[in-house]
């Protein structure tokens, strides 16, 4: 009798699994068909297939397998949720096109604690996404950066690469990194005191792109720690110098022309879209996302430059030319000649940004089903956009492992495309992209003008799924003059 009973109870146990397997391997489609693709194994699915380390000249592996079964649109399964991955440029421009109406932003937990949780570009809803990316904007937008921030970004440039060569050796990254945070920092708070400065940007270069790990990797619960205490350090020294300055306000009228001044004026207005909480993150974010993104892209296009003598010499032949008119040889750049002097420079940038392609994938959660190319996204889901795919399909670019920038010869080199996203696209275009261009080009500009340089080491980068270099890169460096 027992034994009956056991035997009935193993096999409703075994069909309830069974069924869940099932249903998991097939999910529910309320209306239309899903695209096909596979779920992988229950609750995991493709997640560590997705963190899997590959090499810098490849594109993830669990897409490539994907496209290769089950072509351009299919579905799967990342930490945890149902995700449809694209990798088709009609159906990308679609969903971009559609932001904040049928898909919004949805980055996974892993991520969001790296930008933090309370990033205001995470939060939801359009009118409050304008809003807070047209503040922004003032701060990284053409306009400040053709009056303001251009002077500043040269002369912290000069005078970085001044210090950091007479060491005959340099770390590229790092030079870049520190550098950005110092004149970025100097645009928010123009009276800052050079202490707290020295402690806001330490802790800043603790909040790195390369905490970004498998969570089946352990390494990673360090990095998130890190991270998390250093955004909470930063905060506090934030908050204190705001308060202070909002103090100052009100009492003296005393007034600095500066980013925190903006978000003072913002936080007095009559309404309640940003407090004194809210401004103090907006500065937050904005300094975490300039430094790490621009300065790993400094590194790789100096790599690509040193290692291809053809593309140095073009680069000194451009440079000079601009140079030849000016009295001051080391003022750097104006914003007239970074527009229209420059034309090889913006296509050496583009080779970079397209080869490194630093946000391999992009994400995005419908928020209604939406029929496209024949398939049914359903409410709920998960959206993958791979740039990286387009990026490294030789239909689109010959060769495309190759660094070449006269690729790029006659084509649009300013504005994303259907078949270039290094920035993203559509409504959450990088706010920071002007910013980062004119920031390389620069760097670009002080490097090649004053400076013989070689790299030091070989790199493997790798993709895990975000840029890891194996070594710092290094070059010997000299100045010309
Ligand atoms: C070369 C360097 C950079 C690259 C490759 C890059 C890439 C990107 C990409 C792909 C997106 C779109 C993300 C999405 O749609 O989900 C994005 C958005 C964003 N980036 Fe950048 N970025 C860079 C530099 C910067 C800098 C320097 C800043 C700020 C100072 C910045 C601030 C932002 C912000 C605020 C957004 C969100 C825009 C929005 O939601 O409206 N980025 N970036």
């Amino acid at each position: 009798m027992w034994g009956v009973a056991l035997s009935v109870v193993i096999a409703l146990v075994v069909v309830k699994i069974t069924l869940w397997f099932y249903r998991w391997a097939n999910p529910e489609c309320s209306s239309g068909k899903l695209p096909p693709g596979s779920m992988g194994f229950p609750m995991i699915g493709e997640t560590i297939e997705f963190f899997k380390p590959h090499s810098f000249y490849e594109i993830p592996p669990f897409i490539k397998k994907g496209m290769s079964r089950y072509g351009s649109l299919f579905r799967t399964s990342i930490l945890g949720s149902k995700t449809i991955v694209s990798t088709d440029p009609e159906v990308n421009f679609e969903i971009f096109k559609q932001e904040n109406r049928c898909f919004v932003m949805s980055y996974p937990e892993i991520i969001l604690r790296i930008f933090g949780k309370d990033n205001l570009f995470f939060k939801q809803g359009m009118e409050f996404h304008k809003y807070i990316r047209h503040i922004a904007l003032q701060l990284l937008g053409p306009e400040c950066l053709k009056r303001r921030f251009i002077h500043e970004i040269n002369l912290t440039t000069h005078e970085h690469l001044k210090t950091d060569s007479s060491r005959g050796v340099l770390d590229v990254k790092d030079t870049a990194a520190r550098l950005i945070l110092g004149h970025m920092i100097q645009m928010v708070i123009s009276d800052i005191k050079s202490d707290i400065k020295s402690k806001i940007i330490l802790n800043l270069r603790k909040i790195s792109l390369e905490a970004l790990r498998s969570p089946f990797d352990l390494s990673i619960w360090k990095g998130l720690y890190n991270c998390l205490m250093a955004r909470r350090n930063v905060t506090k020294m934030l908050k204190d110098m705001f308060k202070k300055r909002r103090e100052e306000a009100s009492s003296d009228g005393l007034r600095y022309g500066d980013f925190m001044e903006t978000m003072v004026d913002e936080v007095e207005k009559e309404g309640d879209k940003v407090n004194e909480e809210r401004a103090v993150e907006l500065i937050l974010d904005i300094l975490i996302g300039s430094s790490d993104t621009t300065s790993t892209i400094i590194g790789i296009t100096v790599k690509f430059i040193a290692e291809n003598p053809k593309v140095l010499r073009e680069l000194k032949r451009e440079h000079e030319t601009i140079l030849t008119n000016k009295d001051d040889k080391e003022c750097g750049i104006t914003w007239k000649e970074y527009k229209s002097m420059m034309n090889f420079t913006h296509m050496v940038i583009n080779e970079s940004l397209r080869l490194a392609t630093l946000a391999p994938t992009i994400f995005r959660k419908a928020v209604s089903n939406v029929e496209i190319k024949g398939y049914t996204i359903p409410a709920g889901w998960i959206v993958v956009v791979a740039p990286s795919v387009l990026h490294y399909d030789p239909q689109i670019y010959e060769n495309p492992c190759e660094f070449n920038p006269w690729r790029w010869e006659g084509k649009e080199l300013l504005s994303g495309s259907k078949t270039f996203m290094a920035f993203g696209g559509g409504a959450r275009l990088c706010a920071g992209a002007e910013f980062a261009r004119l920031q390389i080009a620069i760097f670009i500009h002080h490097l090649v003008t004053n400076y013989d340089f070689s790299l030091i080491d070989n790199h493997d980068i790798i993709r895990a799924p975000v840029l890891r270099f194996s070594k710092p890169i290094r070059i010997t460096i000299s100045g010309t003059h």
